[in-house]
């Protein structure tokens, strides 16, 4: 079942956001990246290759789950992505819920991270492949209060054979307000590029 659709928990925000996005979407400009709790494409499953320890998953397989996806509905991290192809970079509409706590009434920091990491991460896969996040650097500008709606913007900096350099940065929904900027180095682990069928795989793939 796709998470990345509305549902009951998301505020008038997060509806409003995904509403105008899945309008520009229309035109084949922007792609909704449906998001799944379980189910990864066979390329993904290719990076046990890289990583024989991967074997431990196979005992728990069952039970493996995309972290950010295995919260009950609003207590966790409610988000949606969208890619622009042409510009390179991903949008992640996110609310995160009141499980989420750090400081009282604001998001912990690991929260954070993980939604920048699986943004960045995201636009990193569909630029280049199969990746690993090798260096990731977050300035936390703003507490973000606990159940507000934020958007986080990606984008692909440079490629530099298998290193992919990328930025991101989260502001509120009427974007007067930086909550946190982040940079990050990610690795391609295949040698060539498989841009075009990743392109693709990015649009049947889940986050
Ligand atoms: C990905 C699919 C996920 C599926 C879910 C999708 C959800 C959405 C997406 C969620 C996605 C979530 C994603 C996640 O959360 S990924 C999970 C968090 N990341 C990891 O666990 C990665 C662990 N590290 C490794 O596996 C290896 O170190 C990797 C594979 C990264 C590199 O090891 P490898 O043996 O391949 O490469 P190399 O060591 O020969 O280095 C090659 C070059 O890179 C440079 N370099 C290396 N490290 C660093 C560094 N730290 N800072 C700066 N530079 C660094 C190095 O200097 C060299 O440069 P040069 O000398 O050539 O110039």
């Amino acid at each position: 079942m796709d998470l990345s659709l509305p549902n009951p928990s998301w505020s008038k925000d997060m509806r409003l956001l995904f509403d105008q996005f899945m309008k520009k979407s229309e035109d084949g400009s922007w792609k909704h990246l449906p998001s799944y709790k379980n189910k990864f494409s066979r390329r993904i499953e290719d990076i046990k290759v890289f990583f024989p320890d991967a074997k431990l998953i196979k005992e728990k397989i069952s039970q493996a789950q995309l972290f950010p996806r295995n919260f009950e509905e609003g207590l966790g991290f409610e988000y949606a992505m969208f890619h622009n192809h042409a510009e390179d970079r991903t949008v992640c509409i996110f609310q995160g819920g009141p499980y989420l706590q750090g400081a009282p009434g604001f998001l912990h920091g690991g929260a954070i991270a993980t939604m920048i990491d699986s943004t960045l991460g995201m636009t990193a896969l569909i630029a280049g492949g199969i990746v690993m996040t090798a260096n990731l650097n977050i300035n936390f500008k703003r507490p973000i209060p606990l159940c507000s709606v934020v958007v986080i913007n990606s984008q692909v900096d440079k490629v530099e054979g298998r290193k992919l350099f990328l930025s991101c940065n989260i502001r509120s929904v009427d974007e007067q307000t930086l909550y946190s900027e982040a940079t990050s180095k990610n690795l391609c682990l295949f040698w060539v590029w498989f841009s075009l069928s990743y392109i693709s795989l990015g649009f049947v793939f889940g986050v």
